[in-house]
């Protein structure tokens, strides 16, 4: 298939596009490398492009003809998102309409778009299941509902467009190749935040809050390596072109691990006592993420191959060296 992949040279896009090209894919990537890198794309044609630019589109769309869309591109962090709200709107959903229109435009039926946990704010039951009422806690999450909210009123008005929303949970771990990896200088993450604290790039880590309603305190969320997600795209890509039907699935394992856990596995596989603080809680964080993804493997098949927080943990920490090597301009 011709695919367009929007973000595709960032952390998630840069590991999906991997596995649409090892099975022969043609593929444009659309990204404005604002958090993005060039080397990360494995495969296809990088177009440096911006959402924003709607002629560009334009010309991107009429020249390469794309069958489906995948949709990464987006701001992506919870606290920022709470200071910088107008800035989440604008490139979520303002942009992500920019490129729906253009799709209109020149006919493509196929979308794949990136949706998150933080769509449900602080649900009411543990799993997740994608039937829970939506309710955002920050302007992050919101802008994510208000794009799936847009998706589902146009399937219902264009008899031709159909759509998959996959909703992730954490998303972590690297390219088991270690080619690929969250490649930001700066890091929010927790697993990234602590691999880079053991590497010394920062004096220590906090944990943020350590009084919530959990056997530990610390917050628990769905870790899901980012090559079994990159598998649910394909899968999701499949049914959708087999089916024709729009759906929305959740992406994660169906357990959780606490801060307190996450930061015991980083200890362990870095071998580095690296040093901890316990702090206020964060802004905007529910206190357990866990999701059913038992609509993902019913419809599609799709089945865990890396759900083991240690592997996860020790791609990141292989990625992280490498990566800290590149940025001293050492690979
Ligand atoms: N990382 C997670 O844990 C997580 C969880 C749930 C959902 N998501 C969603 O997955 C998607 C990808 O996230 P990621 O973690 O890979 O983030 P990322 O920042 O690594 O990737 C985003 C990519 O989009 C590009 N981009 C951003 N705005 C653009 C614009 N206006 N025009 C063109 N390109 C633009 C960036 O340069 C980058 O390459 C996002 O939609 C995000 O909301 C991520
Ligand atoms: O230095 C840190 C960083 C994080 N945390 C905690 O670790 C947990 C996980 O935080 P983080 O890794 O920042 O991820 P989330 O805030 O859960 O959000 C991620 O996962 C969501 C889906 O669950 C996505 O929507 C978001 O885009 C993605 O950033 C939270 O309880 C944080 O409070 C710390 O204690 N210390």
């Amino acid at each position: 298939m011709r695919i367009l992949v929007t973000g595709g040279a960032g952390y998630i896009g840069s590991h999906v596009v991997k596995a649409l090209g090892e099975q022969g894919h043609d593929l444009l990537i659309y990204d404005n490398l604002s958090t993005g890198h060039d080397w990360a794309v494995l495969y296809g044609r990088l177009e440096v492009g911006e959402l924003a630019d709607t002629r560009r589109l334009d010309e991107v769309l009429q020249a390469f003809r794309p069958e489906a869309v995948l949709h990464f591109a987006a701001s992506i962090q919870v606290e920022e998102s709470v200071r910088e709200p107008l800035r989440y709107y604008r490139n979520n959903v303002a942009n992500s309409l920019n490129l729906l229109d253009a799709m209109e435009r020149h006919d493509v039926r196929n979308l794949i778009y990136s949706s998150t946990a933080a769509v449900y704010g602080i649900p009411e039951r543990m799993p997740v299941d994608e039937s829970l009422p939506l309710n955002p806690i920050n302007p992050y999450g919101a802008s994510k509902v208000m794009m799936e909210t847009v998706l589902r009123d146009i399937a219902d008005a264009r008899e031709n467009f159909r759509y998959i929303a996959l909703r992730y949970f954490n998303v972590a771990g690297a390219d088991a190749g270690n080619r690929i990896g969250q490649a930001y200088a700066d890091a929010t993450h927790l697993i990234t935040r602590a691999l880079k604290t053991a590497n010394g790039q920062y004096p220590k880590l906090s944990v943020f809050g350590t009084d919530y309603p959990t056997p530990d305190g610390t917050c628990i969320r769905d870790y899901i390596h980012v090559d079994d997600l990159a598998d649910a795209h394909i899968r999701a890509l499949n049914y959708l072109v087999e089916t024709g039907k729009t759906e929305i699935m959740n992406c994660g394992y169906g357990h959780g691990f606490s801060v307190r856990e996450v930061v015991d596995v980083a200890k362990k596989v870095t071998r580095i006592d690296f040093p901890v603080e316990e702090t206020e809680r964060r802004a905007g964080d529910p206190p357990e993420l866990i999701a059913d993804s038992s609509k993902l493997r019913r419809l599609t098949g799709w089945l865990p191959r890396h759900d083991d927080l240690e592997f996860i943990i020790r791609t990141a920490w292989d990625w992280e060296l490498k990566y800290r090597s590149l940025l001293k301009g050492k690979v």
